[in-house]
Formats: structure tokens, sequence, C-alpha cells
């Protein structure tokens, strides 16, 4: 009989198939900050909807396996951003929900059959245009190594006021600004953990509580490496964001 084969003598362990990149791009808000007739992920922004900015950003990426925008399930808006190319690269979810984290929750679910535990989620907002390839890379490089994730933040540099909430507000007290960073997207997570995240703050009824993906993450007594995003990166809420943004996508600006 063959003697049992030494561990030296057995072929290396067959290495897992390395986890892939995912974007999730929550685009089923309805702007009401913005103030616009339609969604505002679908207002024109230097020359293109809005969305559409993100969307191709994140297709054009070459380590981005796939992506998908989730949107409302009465959309009547994202069938015409889709050329024959951008639907080789990009998924639509019409799963969209009361609110942003409902949207991520729901997108994540309906992925549970096409997304490995392992595989990396990179939440992005439709409402951030001005993401690009330098950013996308950047929070790859910096979470490469990472096991718990992270996302795309700035540092806070002005002075913070709490107002006492009047029509006309007072300040009531300056919040030391030490240590405070402004949270952007991409927002990435390892696709089981951030699912659980999510469904758990679900099940103990925070989900409301949450504003951003790496909340939940926190809610699990875990902490996201906060990496340095760029203005350029901002959210387009309000009707005077669009011009600034639109300053960005007509680059170039460091
Ligand atoms: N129920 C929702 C609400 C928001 N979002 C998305 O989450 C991102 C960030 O949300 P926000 O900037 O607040 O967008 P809106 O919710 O559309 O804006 P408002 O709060 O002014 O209505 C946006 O890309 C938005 O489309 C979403 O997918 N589902
Ligand atoms: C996720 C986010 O962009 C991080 O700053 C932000 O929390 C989204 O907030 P919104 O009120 O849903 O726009």
């Amino acid at each position: 009989m063959n003697p049992s084969p030494s561990a030296s003598s057995l072929p290396p362990a067959p290495a897992s198939p390395p986890a892939r990149h995912f974007a999730l791009i929550p685009a089923a808000g309805v702007g009401a900050r913005m103030g616009g007739q339609i969604p505002k992920q679908y207002l024109p922004l230097a020359g293109q909807p809005m969305l559409l900015h993100a969307l191709q950003r994140f297709a054009a990426h070459a380590r981005i396996a796939h992506t998908f925008v989730v949107v409302s399930a009465e959309d009547g808006w994202i069938d015409a951003l889709m050329t024959p190319a951008l639907r080789q690269r990009v998924s639509i979810l019409r799963v969209g929900g009361p609110t942003r984290q409902d949207s991520v929750f729901n997108g994540l679910n309906a992925l549970r059959e096409q997304l490995a535990d392992a595989d990396w989620v990179l939440v992005h907002d439709a409402a951030r245009p001005g993401v690009d390839a330098a950013l996308i890379d950047r929070l790859l490089d910096a979470l490469a190594q990472d096991e718990v994730g992270g996302l795309l933040a700035l540092p806070v540099v002005d002075t913070l006021k709490r107002g006492d909430g009047a029509s006309s507000p007072r300040s009531q007290q300056t919040v030391p600004r030490a240590g405070l960073w402004a949270a952007q997207t991409p927002q990435m997570f390892p696709y089981a953990l951030l699912h659980r995240a999510l469904r758990q703050a679900q099940e103990q009824g925070r989900l409301g509580e949450i504003t951003d993906d790496a909340s939940a993450i926190e809610m699990l007594g875990l902490r996201p490496r906060l990496v340095e995003g760029s203005p350029r990166n901002l959210k387009v809420t309000l009707a005077q964001d669009a011009a600034l943004a639109e300053f960005f996508l007509k680059g170039p600006h460091p």
C-alpha cells in the first residue's frame, strides 16, 4: 500500500478564486432637495444625464467586473441611457426602495445568486458624477489587503457649528472638527459582510438610522478604513451643487 503522502508532497491547495469587484449604484431617489421636475440623477450635467457619468466611469474601469444600477420599479428614464455597449457592462435592478439604504439592501438581495461572499461591492451614489478612475483605483489599492473595507472621505476643514434649529438659526456650540471626515462614495465592503450588516440593521429596526453603508459596518463593531477622496467627488444634492459639479466635470482639475 502506498504510504500516505507527506504534506510536502501534496500539490498546493487550489488557490481560492480571486475576489471580484462589483459596483452597485443606488439611483432610485427622487431628488426632492434639488427641486427638479425629474429625479436629479437624470438632469443634464456637462452634456449628459448625471447618472451616465458614474455609469460610464465604472463600466470603463477594467478592475470592475460588472456594474449594477438600482432604480425604482416605475423608472421610465434609465432605458434611454443604456447603449448596447453600456448594456454589456451595466445591469439594471428595478428594486429601488423608500430610502437609499433600502435601495442598497434590495440591490444586494437581488445579487445573492450572482455574487460570492468574498466579492467586493463598491456602493456609489448616482448623485456623485465626479468619480473617476483615479479615485476608484485609490480606493481599490488602499483596501487591497484590508479585511473590513472602507470608503472615500474628506477630512473636515471648516469649523463646524451646531445650530439651534430655529428658522433663523443661531449657533449653539462649535463641534470640534479634529478627526472628523465627510463621507463620500464609493464605499467598498465584502458582499457577505455588507449584506449581513444591512440585514442586521433592518432586523433591529435601525436601517432608517443610517445614511451610508459604512454606518452599518460600524454597527457590527468594525472600523471601515478612511481613504482620502476629492472635492470633485461632491454629491449633487441642492440646485447650486450642479454648477460646481459641472465645473469639475469639464475639468481637468487636480
Ligand atoms: N430611495 C432612494 C433614495 C436615494 N437613492 C440614491 O441614493 C443616492 C444618494 O441619495 P440622495 O443624494 O439623498 O438622493 P435623493 O434621495 O434622490 O435626494 P433627496 O433626499 O433630496 O430626495 C442618490 O444617487 C439616490 O438616487 C436611492 O437609490 N433610493
Ligand atoms: C452616502 C453618502 O453620500 C455619504 O456622504 C450620504 O450619506 C448620502 O446621503 P443622502 O441624504 O442619501 O444623499
